[in-house]
């Protein structure tokens, strides 16, 4: 667990980050946005001290986190910054390898870390582990950025845009891949992110900060239905709100039993997907397939609708 108690940081006078506070629960995804120079960045490098507190207090696990050494701070602590920071003279491997040989562990162990990771990333370790860094694509690289930062196994990843310089395609697969990654080793991350689709994919809670000041820090579902402020409205996007509530709910919440005709939707689909094929191959409802080939019963236009509109 992670949490942030009332702290502060002051630059030239002026308070970048207010007496924010906000616990962090363990496996959890938490997701910072906010307008640019609005702290994100500041409270992130709080939590493994690459910035020092001026108020407040960070504790991880219930540790307070000036008395952890720093080397155990970036042991425990993964950090994946936008453009992945690769060292350019050292393979993909030797970069992943980094943070385990520095932690002394055996070539053998070490190896089988490396491979593991890419082959997570869909990077083929025999093809890819060799290579440079200069030798790879923007998205190929990113990729390794965040294996290199997962390589010790920290119990916390920070990830400041880590992937704002990914085209959307590429983008999408890389959230996903998250997604994954973050449920098979249950690393607690937290994420600056300054595209909101992308808050929404990822975060189990999001906090919206402005002007060095929490907002509101809770789930997405909260934000788009109860938002705390304006500002937070705004961040949302009013006009986006029966999409995001969809777009966090699956096919199988909205199924029911009957019948319908073409093609089925995989229950795990989200339902703002849903939505939009129903709409293109302008059918009344779709039947409803689970992943292990069962059908399951259909899911309407006019279910999808009604929650569209807030049901739940
Ligand atoms: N080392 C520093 N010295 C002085 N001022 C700083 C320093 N680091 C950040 N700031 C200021 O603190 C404020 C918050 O910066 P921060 O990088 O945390 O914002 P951010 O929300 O991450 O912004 P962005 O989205 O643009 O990356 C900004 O006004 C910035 O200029």
């Amino acid at each position: 667990m992670i949490e942030i108690d009332h702290v502060s940081k002051v630059y030239d006078g002026k308070t970048v980050v207010d007496d924010i506070s906000l616990t962090i629960e363990p496996h959890t995804i938490a997701v910072i946005v906010g307008t640019s120079g609005s702290g994100k960045t500041t409270l992130l490098r709080m939590i493994n001290r690459l910035v020092e507190l001026d108020a407040g207090m960070v504790r991880l696990d219930g540790e307070d986190n000036r008395t952890i050494p720093g080397y155990e701070l970036r042991r425990r602590i993964g950090y994946a910054i936008q453009g992945h920071g690769l060292f350019p003279h050292r393979t993909v491997a030797e970069n992943i390898a980094t943070v385990p040989r520095l932690n002394g562990w055996d070539r053998r162990r070490t190896t089988e870390k490396v491979r593991e990771l890419l082959s997570l990333f869909q990077l083929d370790p025999d093809a890819f582990g060799p290579r440079y860094p200069h030798e790879l694509s923007g998205g190929e690289q990113q990729r390794v950025g965040v294996a290199r930062a997962l390589a010790a196994e920290p119990n916390v990843l920070l990830m400041d845009e880590p992937f704002g310089a990914l085209d959307p395609i590429i983008r999408a697969k890389a959230q996903d891949d998250l997604l994954a990654i973050q449920k098979h080793f249950g690393t607690t991350i937290i994420l600056v992110t300054h595209d909101m689709n992308e808050a929404f994919h990822l975060a189990d809670k999001i906090a919206v900060m402005d002007g060095g000041r929490l907002l509101q820090f809770g789930p997405p579902d909260e934000l788009v239905r109860r938002p705390a402020t304006g500002f937070v409205e705004a961040m949302v996007g009013a006009g986006d709100r029966p999409f995001r509530l969809l777009s966090m709910r699956r096919v199988a919440d909205a199924a029911e039993a009957g019948e319908a005709s073409g093609p089925a939707l995989a229950a795990s689909m989200n339902q703002q997907d849903a939505l939009a094929e129903l709409m293109w191959s302008g059918r009344p409802a779709a039947p409803v397939v689970s992943a292990d080939g069962t059908m399951t019963g259909r899911v309407t236009l006019d279910a999808l609708l009604k929650r569209a509109r807030g049901a739940p």
